[in-house]
């Protein structure tokens, strides 16, 4: 859909009295220009600042003029409730999250021209960061152009004469710092984050496997965003039946169930103001899903045992590690849901696909952050051998198995790993878990070349040609300087 949008242009489109009160529309005023000489979308939403509870008559002045001129058009209007039209952040952050809601997928051609310029410094932000297929547009009006109409300029801004974009990456290094590595992989997936991050209200779905870091990523999506100084509360909701997680949620009465013996606040009015973690949101039951769907379209909760709904104003992220689309797709999840929950998405990759230089890294980060933990003057050391059958390992549990496994080698050595103290499935690792042929594959090499004398002999055992051995030991960056020294 190509959407055209805009402010509206109080100086310029309305003609005042002399004691500038505005008395009607001014025809040749921006807005109504765009439309008389340029307009070819499916439809153009008009933003205010204003707050939304009772229209403005002037914006919808124009609306209905415009509509009534141009019937076949579809003209829309947006009350951002901006409480300062210059502050640059607070802008970006309402629009962007209005766009990343509503045009998520569309063409959208951005008219810079109307507004204040903090909108306009906004604007050339938010076609910046790229995450909308956005171009701007302005128009230089019939008496400043040579041949005396009206011309649509595209605009194209060199990014180094502005230094938005510093400002705002500045802003987020100072508010975020922790015990994290951030490896390879995981840097794209992180620097998309903190777009979003900048989007209000913006709903996020983080896709990982259990360990993978949902969690710690939703975090940081609250760390970064204008939220940060109010709550960040989680809920895992597959630990509980419907009635409990509608009472947690929501709150409840005094003696609207069995045991309800006073009134209690849900976790999304704790929340208010704030951002809500939904993790393994997949698992939610479909009445629950018909409650939540509701809640993020009314913006409005209802307590258990009460009547009048509440207004909540929370940001919502949800994770899963199950494939939704599929679950849409077999009708066990719903796909209206889905989709308001999913405006935009993060997946994060299991431990065994990250490689062996992120495991090693996060191996050292484990080791020295645990040290610090345990109050240990000298690092765990590790033998090249001990490092090897962690390095082989599939980690099913993900960085949280990896992080507890170092912690375990911390309670149980002093200096020196010692074999017998590492956990019997990193030495056999066995089919217990659920794993993929690959791995299984890989898992199965490992147990052959263990007992194997020498490569030879392996792929013998294998009954392949060593040349495939070599392969397969290469791809699956099996280490074998543990098994034959
Ligand atoms: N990159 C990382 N650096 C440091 N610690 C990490 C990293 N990734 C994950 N962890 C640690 O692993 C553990 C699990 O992370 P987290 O709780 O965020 O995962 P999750 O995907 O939400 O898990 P679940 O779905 O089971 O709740 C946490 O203790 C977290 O600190």
């Amino acid at each position: 859909m190509k959407t055209l949008i805009s402010w509206i242009a109080t100086v310029h489109d309305y003609t005042r009295n002399p004691q500038n009160q505005i008395i009607g529309i001014n025809e040749d005023g921006p807005t109504y220009n765009f439309h008389n000489d340029f307009y070819s979308h499916d439809r153009h939403i008009i933003l205010s600042s204003k707050k939304g509870d009772t229209p403005d008559s002037y914006i919808e002045k124009i609306r209905t003029s415009l509509v009534q001129k141009y019937p076949d058009r579809t003209i829309d209007t947006r009350y951002l409730d901006i409480s300062d039209v210059i502050d640059i952040s607070q802008i970006k952050s309402k629009v962007e999250g209005l766009l990343l809601r509503e045009c998520k997928d569309d063409e959208i051609s951005i008219f810079f021209s109307p507004g204040t310029s903090a909108m306009q410094i906004s604007w050339y932000l938010i076609h910046e960061s790229g995450i909308l297929n956005t171009r701007l547009f302005q128009v230089r009006p019939k008496n400043h152009s040579k041949n005396g109409k009206a011309e649509l300029l595209n605009m194209h801004v060199l990014k180094s004469t502005i230094p938005g974009g510093s400002i705002i990456k500045e802003e987020s290094v100072v508010n975020y710092k922790e015990d994290y590595i951030i490896t390879d992989s995981l840097k794209p997936i992180y620097n998309r984050a903190e777009m979003i991050a900048k989007a209000d209200q913006v709903t996020t779905l983080i896709y990982g496997e259990s360990g993978s870091g949902k969690e710690h990523l939703a975090s940081y999506i609250h760390k970064n965003s204008a939220r940060n100084q109010k709550p960040f509360i989680t809920l895992n909701c597959s630990s509980f039946t419907d009635e409990l997680l509608e009472s947690r949620l929501f709150g409840y009465k005094k003696g609207s169930f069995t045991g309800a013996a006073e009134d209690r606040t849900g976790l999304f009015e704790e929340a208010e103001g704030g951002s809500i973690f939904l993790d393994e949101i997949g698992d939610i039951s479909p009445y629950m899903q018909q409650v939540l769907l509701r809640v993020i379209q009314e913006k409005k909760i209802l307590e258990v045992g009460n009547i009048k709904e509440k207004k909540i104003d929370v940001r919502i992220i949800a994770a899963t590690n199950k494939d939704l689309p599929i679950l849409c797709g077999e009708g066990t999840f719903r796909w209206d849901l889905f989709y308001r929950l999913a405006v935009t998405e993060l997946t994060l990759p299991p431990l065994r696909n990250r490689g062996m230089i992120e495991k090693k890294e996060l191996i050292d980060f484990f080791i020295e952050s645990k040290r610090k933990l345990f109050k240990r003057p000298k690092k765990l050391r590790l033998g090249k051998d001990i490092e090897q059958f962690i390095l082989n390992y599939p980690f099913p549990g993900n960085v949280r198995e990896m992080e507890n496994l170092i912690e375990n080698l911390y309670v149980f050595n002093n200096d020196i790993v010692l074999q017998e103290t590492l956990p019997a499935r990193l030495l056999n690792p066995t089919d217990e878990f659920k794993l993929d042929l690959k791995t299984a594959e890989k898992l199965h090499i490992i147990k052959v070349l263990k007992i194997a004398k020498n490569k030879q002999q392996a792929s013998k055992l294998l009954g392949c040609v060593i040349n495939t051995l070599e392969k397969k030991i290469k791809d699956y960056e099996i280490k074998t300087d543990a098994f034959w020294s």
